[in-house]
């Protein structure tokens, strides 16, 4: 399994008052299979996949990323496992606009103090569609191509999960569409597992599986729904709510 959350809680405790943004979520993402987090606003969808990429730790309940329970791990552990195991791409690309395209596939390496392959660089954008766009700079690039290289870079160093939060979100119909077969084709060809936040039931239609929050729990799951289907449930999730 390649990540699995028990009894996931989520506590803030703001100046506002307590907020529980996740509320005993029980859910497993099976190696090769590409998942949709949907949900109202504030249901709890960002912090769900934040926990679960130990970028946030959750308040109670745990988190296995490919059979290691995260709570159990130090900090160097952990930031390790973030860094080898864990992939992360959001709406908004997160690219150094100073650097190419190669160079910031090859940055979290880079950060860690080992040294990218150039020749495994060229292989990852090009298996995001780039390898003619390797010495580009963000700004040379569209917004598609730049979440393109986003998804190069996270994929990089193999891990066991792709987490995406809205990764569509800053791009018109049709350059999501491509990012969204491209999402899917790293599944279906390369067994890669996707984890993403979205609030597009279009883009969530192109998963294999859709996980619907509200509240902070898992009220719903919808299997190989079409886009009218995710939309129809969506709606009357927020006439619910
Ligand atoms: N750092 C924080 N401090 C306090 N409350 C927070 C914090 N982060 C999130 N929350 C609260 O937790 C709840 C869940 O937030 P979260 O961002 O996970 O929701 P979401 O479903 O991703 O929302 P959206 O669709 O609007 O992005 C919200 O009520 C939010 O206000």
């Amino acid at each position: 399994m390649a990540v699995e959350l028990h009894d996931l809680g989520k506590r803030y405790d703001g100046g506002a008052g307590p907020v529980t943004a996740l509320d005993g979520v029980t859910t497993r993402f099976a190696e090769g299979t590409f998942t949709a987090v949907m949900g109202p606003s504030g249901s709890g969808k960002s912090t769900l996949l934040h926990c679960a990429a130990g970028l946030e730790a959750p308040t109670s309940g745990t988190v296995t990323i490919a059979g290691t329970r995260l709570g159990d791990l130090g900090e160097t552990a952990l930031t390790r496992l973030r860094r080898d195991r864990v992939g992360f791409v959001f709406q908004d690309f997160n690219l150094v606009s100073s650097l190419t395209a190669a160079q910031n596939v090859a940055l979290p390496l880079r950060l860690a103090g080992r040294r990218a392959d150039d020749e495994l660089v060229r292989a990852a954008l090009a298996e995001v569609g780039l390898a003619d766009r390797v010495g580009h700079r963000p700004r040379e690039l569209s917004g598609g191509q730049q979440q393109r290289v986003a998804i190069a870079r996270a994929l990089f160093t193999r891990p066991a999960v792709l987490f995406a939060d809205e990764p569509t979100g800053a791009l018109d119909n049709r350059t999501s569409h491509q990012v969204l077969d491209l999402l899917r084709g790293l599944v279906d060809r390369h067994g890669r597992t996707i984890v993403m936040v979205t609030h597009d039931p279009v883009a969530a239609a192109v998963a294999d599986r859709v996980v619907l929050l509200v509240d902070g729990r898992i009220t719903d799951e919808l299997t190989g729904a079409d886009a009218a289907t995710v939309a129809d449930r969506m709606t009357a999730l927020e006439r619910a709510c």
